[in-house]
């Protein structure tokens, strides 16, 4: 079992963890869930002992990892793929690891096969896809056959196969009794692979329970009304009926807590007009965003195009919808948009369904002080049928998932 009490992790005015406590369970693939940034690799890296805690504690079968015997051989993990010596075959990568921990070279062709890479053993790993890169990641947590695993976004680039064979290879190794813990961003990926949930948003633990537990909190049906009329005589009698009733963005009410037949009957007898009464089901996904989207550190802007969009003749270059070159475009003509974001990665529903269970210390809404922007794909309409490579002063892309070198830049 993995055990953490008041775990915190300040990077200096940073505090990348905050004071959580959590348990993770033998005999279950308990998901790690949380935006880019809240902190699921800081945790994970704790729990390793790459990093201290600045307060807390995080231990593992009783003991900090560091005082564990043998330690490789009963703790297992994936944190960053690419940490891997590209020159190096997936073979030889893995026998070093072997090596380093006292376990047998038979055991390297064991691994290779399971996670299916036995045709490119011999392989250098810098030529390896990033799908490939997370199985030879996924063999080298599974080295030296431990009881505990932890894997940090283990389907990142890995395809349909490669996520079915995740899933089925989480779900197997916890079956065996193992601890099984995996950080993903994503809710719908958890939800079928996962018995218990762990939701942290900067730093800060937003819930811990079951799976279903969260599907029975979270998916409950609720309808849409909307009427022409003003809705306040409406609303007051639903509450005083029980439902509970929240405004949608679009301007009707999402209804939970009363049957579709008993609403219309309201409606009927207030004499209000309805233009829509539809059931509907919440998605985990949709529940899992609502639930975040406080904790959320990095938002888009729109893509204003200032400067990009003209009236007049256009340079040849854009008018295939083309990027200018970079002496066109300075950097500068981007402005961020004002106004609500079409391409907002958690959209801002107000007061949908059932509110989060266990909601501990949410930071306030909106973008976090030190917030950034990352630069962010055009919408699909935008998208031009021919992109000429991007200006050499292009902003550089988000930042790939942590890596090692935090840990390094750190010490
Ligand atoms: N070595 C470090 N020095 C300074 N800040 C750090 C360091 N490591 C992490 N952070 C910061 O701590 C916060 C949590 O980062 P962390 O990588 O743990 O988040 P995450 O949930 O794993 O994110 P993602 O989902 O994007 O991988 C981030 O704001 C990050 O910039």
């Amino acid at each position: 079992m993995i055990e953490a009490v008041g775990l915190t992790k300040r990077y200096g005015v940073k505090t990348a963890v905050d004071n959580l406590t959590f348990q993770v369970r033998p005999g279950a693939v308990t998901g790690f869930l949380g935006p880019n940034g809240s902190g699921k690799s800081t945790t994970m890296r704790m729990i390793l002992g790459l990093d201290a805690p600045t307060s807390g504690q995080v231990t593992v079968g009783g003991r900090r990892f560091r005082d564990l015997p043998n330690a490789p051989r009963q703790v297992g993990a994936l944190l960053d793929a690419k940490a891997v010596h590209g020159g190096r075959s997936a073979r030889q990568h893995l026998l070093c690891l072997a090596q380093l921990s006292g376990i047998p070279a038979r055991r390297v062709d064991e691994v290779l096969g399971v996670v299916g890479l036995q045709e490119v053993a011999h392989r250098r790993s810098k030529g390896f896809s990033l799908g490939m890169g997370q199985r030879l990641g996924i063999a080298g947590a599974l080295l030296g056959d431990p009881q505990v695993l932890l894997f940090d976004e283990p389907v990142n680039g890995l395809d349909p196969e490669g996520i079915h064979w995740v899933r089925n290879l989480m779900r197997k190794l916890a079956g065996e009794g193992r601890t099984v813990f995996v950080s993903s961003h994503l809710m719908s990926e958890m939800a079928l692979t996962a018995d218990h949930l762990i939701v942290i948003g900067r730093g800060q633990l937003l819930a811990d329970m079951s799976v279903k537990d969260f599907i029975a909190r979270n998916s409950a049906g609720y309808a849409r009304v909307r009427t022409p009329e003003t809705s306040e005589k409406l609303v007051r009698a639903l509450s005083e009926a029980g439902a509970h009733v929240q405004p949608e963005q679009d301007g009707a009410l999402r209804v939970s807590g009363l049957a579709l037949p008993h609403i219309s009957d309201l409606a009927f007898d207030l004499g209000v007009r309805l233009h829509e009464l539809s059931p509907h089901q919440a998605s985990l996904e949709e529940a899992y965003m609502r639930m975040t989207q406080a904790a959320v550190d990095y938002r888009s802007t729109q893509d204003q195009r200032f400067g990009l969009q003209q009236a007049g003749p256009v340079p040849a270059q854009a008018q295939y919808g083309g990027y200018p070159p970079p002496h066109a475009a300075p950097q500068h003509q981007w402005q961020p948009a004002p106004g609500p974001n079409p391409y907002q990665t958690a959209p801002p529903p107000q007061g949908f369904g059932a509110p989060p269970a266990g909601p501990v210390g949410v930071s306030p809404a909106g973008p976090h002080p030190g917030a950034m922007a990352p630069p962010v794909a055009a919408p699909p309409t935008a998208v031009p049928p021919a992109v000429p490579p991007p200006p050499q002063d292009a902003p550089p892309a988000p930042a790939a998932a942590p890596s090692l070198s935090k840990r390094e830049s750190e010490s």
